[in-house]
């Protein structure tokens, strides 16, 4: 559920729903109890009477006949339907119905992964993402004390020890604010000292380790695994000290990081490149570099084509080479509803092609790409064929083999690194044979974002900033059909919204006329 934002919306239709059930419960369950009140009323109020004269009362054959029947025949129906009846199996029977529906351990994994991805690329403090100043909603919720330990312990299990260490130290952040003198804060304080001081020994920290390992010890001073642990960091330290001492000209021992030192960790390729150093960069709103040929990129309005005659398109090119362009308010509400109202229900997690450590390369669901994509056909609308005759027209490329369009919505913190739409893959699928590599891409954003979720082309300083409506467009492959790797491009995490949006991809076949090859292979 996590992968997609409008999966989301049905916990919330859950939680209304368990809601609703817990009302009825508790009325049907009030309603009981009144029924109880009133027997015991009836009980008391009889036998009271009787009571002031039980021989006078049981005199009356009628009264001692009723009053045997009231607890044999009538007891059966009392004991059975008003004492032991009881609301609460109907209850839990439905809830267990809905619980197929409740998010999973899963979902709870991807949404944490997420604000840590969240953090990290648009740096955001972690006490700012805790106390929700992402995007200044007033009544927003905040994480708390506990919140802030499950990241870190969610981040530990994983040997983060990077966010561990944030996380932990929110953590200790807010138990601050609370009575420490009470013993379980006093608990809490420990075990949170003890996560802290491992993971800054595990990030090369080890004079902090040191620090904490100490207040540590002053709240249990008789616990011998963390007497032994200082011992361990404390003679490390020393050979650390040596070793700068004996090796430094100086001579000045400079071993000691600063307190804080908690370094992010740079544990594939994929992060430590360049490239993916300038997507975070970009998505941050950094200018990296400047847009080559800056001064001959134009703005026209396009009418060469019927289809374009009585709502010319608003292009806009934001890059020379390779040529990349906006197309402002080309996709209309009515167009966008619908293709959104086809795409919903066939949300399915986006999957990408995996070659590495894998015995046979396959399509797989991977943290690098969260959301959910479904497909539409132009011949399920005509909106949806209206859009891809008017992309076809922009593109100037025959809709003969292109694939039909994707509907994509993002989940929580959803992005998409750094990746090429064409394929690299020396072996052809069947489906490439026949219909070639992807030569362009039509990427429409059928929302606004409050904030993130731009498109961004790492190698070229690019930017997309998405707005409801608007489309880019840009050619993957050189005319040769050299995939041209300056087109490789990322979809930014989205920080606040949602992010809606719509590819049509065009492929090569049938484009030999229009968009022909030349001889060089990097034209
Ligand atoms: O959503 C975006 O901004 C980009 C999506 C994308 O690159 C893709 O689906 O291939
Ligand atoms: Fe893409």
């Amino acid at each position: 559920m996590y992968a997609a934002i409008s999966e989301m919306e049905k916990i919330l239709k859950v939680e209304n729903e368990v809601a609703r059930d817990l009302r009825e419960y508790v009325q049907n369950e009030e309603g009981r109890l009144e029924l109880l009140k009133g027997l015991a009323d009836e009980f008391e109020e009889h036998s009271r009477k009787a009571l002031a004269n039980p021989e006078g009362h049981l005199s009356n054959p009628l009264n001692a006949y009723l009053l045997i029947k009231r607890f044999t025949s009538e007891w059966q129906y009392v004991l059975e339907e008003k004492i032991k009846k009881s609301f609460a199996d109907d209850f839990l029977r439905r809830l267990d119905e809905k619980t197929a529906n409740f998010p999973t351990s899963e979902d709870l994994h991807g949404a944490i992964n997420a604000l840590m991805r969240l953090q990290d690329v648009y740096d955001l403090s972690t006490s700012e993402l805790a106390d929700n100043g992402i995007d200044g909603t007033p009544g927003a919720s905040k994480l708390s004390f506990e919140d802030c330990k499950l990241l870190g312990l969610s981040a530990y299990e994983k040997k983060d020890f990077y966010h561990t260490i944030l996380w932990m130290t929110e953590a200790m952040r807010q138990l601050i604010k609370s009575p420490l003198e009470e013993p379980k804060f006093q608990i809490q304080r420990i075990d949170i000292l003890d996560y802290l001081a491992f993971s800054y020994y595990q990030q090369g920290n080890i004079k902090k380790a040191i620090n904490l390992t100490l207040d540590y010890l002053q709240l249990d001073p008789s616990n011998t695994r963390i007497q032994s642990n200082l011992r361990h960091y404390q003679q490390l330290l020393e050979q650390h000290r040596d070793l700068l001492s004996s090796s430094s000209s100086s001579g000045g021992p400079v071993a000691d990081y600063d307190d804080d030192y908690n370094p992010r960790p740079h544990t594939d390729n994929r992060i430590r490149s360049d490239e993916f150093y300038n997507y975070e960069r970009l998505c941050r709103g950094e200018k990296i570099m400047p847009i080559e040929n800056e001064h001959l990129l134009t703005c026209q309005l396009k009418s060469h084509h019927p289809a374009l005659y009585l709502r010319p398109a608003k292009e806009e090119q934001v890059n020379y080479d390779p040529p990349m362009f906006m197309y402002h308010d080309l996709l209309v509400d009515d167009q966008m509803e619908t293709i959104k109202r086809l795409g919903r229900p066939r949300l399915y997690r986006s999957v990408v092609f995996q070659k590495e450590g894998m015995e046979s390369p396959d399509f797989t669901a991977q943290d690098y790409r969260i959301s959910k994509t479904g497909w539409i056909s132009d011949k399920e609308h005509p909106h949806v064929l209206g859009f891809s005759t008017i992309a076809s027209a922009i593109a100037n490329l025959t809709l003969d083999y292109a694939e039909e369009l994707q509907v994509l919505n993002y989940g929580i913190g959803g992005h998409y690194e750094p990746h090429f739409d064409y394929s690299s893959n020396p072996e052809p699928s069947e489906f490439e044979k026949v219909r070639g590599n992807r030569i362009a891409t039509f990427l429409c954003y059928m929302s606004d974002i409050k904030i993130g979720g731009s498109t961004v082309f790492p190698q070229v300083g690019v930017k997309f900033t998405p707005k409801k409506g608007s489309c880019a467009l840009w050619y993957n492959l050189h005319k040769s059909g050299v995939g041209d790797r300056l087109t490789s491009h990322a979809a930014c995490p989205v920080l606040s919204g949602i992010k809606w949006a719509t590819n049509k991809w065009f492929r090569e076949r049938g484009q030999e006329f229009i968009r022909p090859c030349t001889l060089s292979p990097m034209d």
